[in-house]
């Protein structure tokens, strides 16, 4: 289903776990940082929402989506989370160097998935323009942050049984 069927921040919250007892760690890209503090700010209030303390959410900044990868490890290995949102925003250029991002971030997020028992989730938007990013950071289409903290919030209870 395309995003433009889904509003990404709807949710039920009878059927989200309590997140009370987690901890979540949420690495953010300065690149388009407009866009990314849209998808923190949807992640932080689902959080919050669903029963986060405001004291369980420890915030990373990152130079750019690549950096991700390395931020998320860190955040995993030194602050006792019991999962990484990665949050970034990747906008096509002129060059190819788009491709290269998207695809070294997904590959790298995805082998830390592997790597470690703390799941990090991927709240990268890979937009060929700034007008789809702003409609998926808060816009029409919602905030895919949203989602993001609310896969996070499954996870952890899926990681805890
Ligand atoms: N063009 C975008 C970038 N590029 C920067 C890279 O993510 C990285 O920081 C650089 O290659 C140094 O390692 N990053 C984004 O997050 N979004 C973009 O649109
Ligand atoms: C995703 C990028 O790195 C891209 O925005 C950089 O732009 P360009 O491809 O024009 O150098």
């Amino acid at each position: 289903m395309a995003t433009e069927n889904k509003n990404l921040s709807q949710y039920d919250k009878n059927t989200i776990p309590n997140a009370k007892d987690f901890r979540f760690g949420i690495v953010v890209s300065e690149w388009n940082d407009t866009i990314t503090n849209g998808l923190f700010e949807g992640a932080k209030a689902a959080l919050l929402d669903c029963g986060t303390l405001p004291e369980n959410i420890i915030r990373w900044d990152v130079p750019g989506s690549f950096e991700l990868i390395f931020g998320s490890k860190k955040m995993i290995q030194t602050q006792h989370v019991d999962c990484v949102i990665a949050i970034g925003c990747v906008i096509k250029g002129e060059t190819m160097h788009f491709e290269f991002v998207c695809d070294g971030v997904t590959q790298g997020i995805k082998d830390l998935n592997v790597l470690y028992d703390v799941p990090t989730i991927f709240c990268l938007l890979t937009d060929n323009t700034m007008q789809q990013s702003i409609d998926r950071s808060g816009g029409k289409h919602g905030n895919k942050g949203t989602e993001a903290a609310i896969a996070a919030i499954k996870m952890v209870d899926i990681n805890r049984k």
